[in-house]
């Protein structure tokens, strides 16, 4: 993109009657390509674009003789946008009007380098490889390939023999390398070089382009379908800030952003996406933000779907998002617009996981999650409110944090294959740094959390230091009891876990619990077990109570059932500490 081309883009906005305040000026800059500057101070500058310049389904519908209850209008729109930037040799033309040419200035000024990670080399896109956005990578891509394939596969007036190779490639997507696949599809869509309109490398770069500046329809037309999207030429050279206040409203069938407030002199006059996270601006947009508030983790749970069923007939009060819950991009896809529609949920909307977004800024954003982790470590006969229940609860989930904040690790050794732009490495840097921050925030915030429900409740707690210095005995001659046989060899036992184990197997065998805790001696006695015995018994048994017959398998296996069920297990990096909660 150059000066020329913006400025050519102008003139013709201008010639159609495109409002810009003439205190509002275009630049080209290297950094954020057109940016839009304030010379004087301005209140309420407003921008308007009439409906001539709109490219919307409109244009697709005429030109492929599409009804509105074509599915999956947005692609065909995609499609379009493709035919009137690659098709070179054949003009397209709707209502007698050669669009190719009505639209060139726009199509001239759209940026020469997009820097989604969709189309980054194999050498850029490893700077994210243990990252949410290089992990879902390939699906991200699969879903964009059949959305073409659908297309192109639908209509005769498409040459599948001419887009063979892409078609081959779509059915072989799992088998080829990531290298091989920039090298047949991505090269040619980053250097916007595909020769057949309707190949998958043009469907390609005209997605990239919807979804970095399309706009919804409905704000031009209150009864479009759902999710349907437009470009808007000119308003889209805005960038994005999310301080930004502004409001889009219609006009006599014209496009009109505003912005609230007074434009600074020599400031940038910006455009507000909405609240996201830079997960969602790089992924769709190419960029990111240093200090973006809406910065998220995208954690995703997967349950087995008869989980998920119980949860959603028991458990009303437990929230179990939909990706649809929190997309605000211009358009989402048409997975999401049925999940949406549907008024009760089921089991199959989360096929793929439960999504939850972690947001620093937002004090409660752990509640669901937390929730939802209380619910998978709580035992049948507890609630969502059980002291032991969420106690582990708080556990699993500082568990699932720490293993994905453990998985994001640092830049590969420099990899030279393909040249790196610095760009895009400054791109996956800051959003690395923001998802281990956020991560680490929660961790924070989790075992602070945990501090509190310990110390507010102590009394209800026991752990084994507590019993060794109120019960001497166990230490002192219950326990050495036991390995009498091994010559005076020390014991270690590496957790907690066992010793409450075995204190409550020799309490119970020699009636000796200290009065302050016969409470556990009355739950043991109350405590129904499964019949069925579990090679944890088993191996509990043979390390302990090989030579001795006093206690039996049944009794190890009721004493194992007892702690699982009546403790939570603290984790440290060096320690676990099993403790019995009094319920
Ligand atoms: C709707 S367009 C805005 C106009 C764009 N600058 C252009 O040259 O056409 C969106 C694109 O602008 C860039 N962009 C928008 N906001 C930005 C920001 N705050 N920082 C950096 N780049 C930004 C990104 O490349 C994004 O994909």
């Amino acid at each position: 993109m150059s000066s020329d081309a913006l400025k050519a883009l102008l003139q013709w906005g201008a010639s159609f009657g495109v409002i810009v305040p003439e205190e509002l000026k275009f630049l080209y800059t290297d950094l954020k390509g057109i940016i839009c500057v304030c010379e004087k101070d301005i209140d309420n500058p407003s921008i308007k674009i009439p409906p001539e310049i709109v490219i919307s389904r409109n244009l697709p519908m005429k030109f492929f003789g599409l009804s509105e209850s074509t599915k999956n209008i947005n692609g065909w729109l995609k499609l379009f946008f493709a035919k009137i930037k690659f098709d070179r040799d054949n003009d397209t033309i709707v209502d007698n009007v050669r669009v190719n040419d009505k639209f060139k200035p726009y199509l001239d000024a759209l940026p020469s380098r997009l820097n989604s990670p969709l189309v980054w080399n194999p050498s850029e896109l490893k700077r994210l490889s243990s990252t949410n956005i290089g992990n879902s990578i390939h699906e991200k891509f699969e879903g964009i390939f059949k959305e073409w394939f659908e297309l192109v596969s639908s209509s005769d007036m498409f040459d599948l023999e001419r887009v063979a190779d892409d078609v081959q490639t779509f059915h072989n997507l799992d088998e080829l390398t990531y290298e091989a696949l920039y090298e047949k599809i991505l090269k040619i869509t980053e250097l916007q070089r595909p020769t057949i309109w309707y190949s998958f490398p043009a469907f390609l770069w005209s997605h990239l382009i919807f979804i970095s500046r399309a706009f919804p329809e409905y704000v031009l037309n209150r009864n479009c379908p759902d999710n349907s999207i437009v470009l808007l030429p000119i308003v889209d050279l805005l960038n994005h800030d999310y301080r930004s206040k502004v409001k889009w409203y219609p006009e006599n069938g014209w496009f009109c952003y505003e912005k609230i407030g007074t434009a600074s002199q020599s400031r940038e006059l910006s455009n507000n996406y909405g609240g996201k996270g830079n997960e969602e601006l790089l992924s769709g947009y190419g960029f990111v933000l240093e200090d973006n508030i809406f910065d998220s983790v995208a954690l995703k749970v997967k349950l087995p779907l008869d989980v998920v069923s119980t949860i959603l007939e028991t458990e009303p009060s437990l929230k179990l998002p939909l990706l649809s819950d929190y997309t605000t991009y211009a358009f989402e896809n048409k997975d999401c617009v049925q999940q949406e529609k549907k008024a009760t949920r089921s089991a199959t909307d989360y096929i793929n996981g439960v999504t939850y977004f972690i947001n620093i800024q937002n004090e409660q954003c752990l509640e669901p999650l937390l929730d939802l982790f209380t619910y998978l470590s709580k035992a049948e006969e507890e609630d969502l409110h059980d002291l032991r229940a969420r106690l582990q609860g708080i556990q699993m989930l500082r568990n699932a944090l720490q293993s994905k904040l453990n998985s994001i690790t640092g830049p590969p050794a420099t990899d030279d294959s393909y040249a790196i732009d610095p760009y895009r490495v400054y791109c996956a840097d800051v959003y690395t740094k923001g998802q281990k921050q956020i991560l680490k925030e929660a961790l924070t915030r989790l075992k602070k959390l945990e501090k509190t429900m310990l110390s507010e409740n102590k009394h209800q707690l026991l752990t084994m230091s507590k019993i060794l210095k109120n019960d001497p005995a166990f230490a002192e001659t219950e326990l050495p009891s036991l390995f009498s046989n091994e010559d005076g060899e020390e014991v270690i036992f590496e957790s907690t876990y066992d010793l409450l184990i075995l204190w409550i197997l020799l309490k119970t065998k020699k009636n000796s619990y200290p009065t302050k805790y016969e409470w556990v001696g009355q739950r043991y006695t109350n405590f129904k077990q499964t019949a069925y015995i579990s090679d944890d018994a088993k191996a509990f048994h043979t390390a302990y109570f090989e030579k001795q017959d006093d206690v039996d398998l049944a009794e190890v296996d009721h004493a194992i059932q007892f702690v699982v069920d009546n403790s939570f297990t603290r984790t440290s990096s060096t320690t676990e500490e099993t403790i019995l909660v009094r319920k």
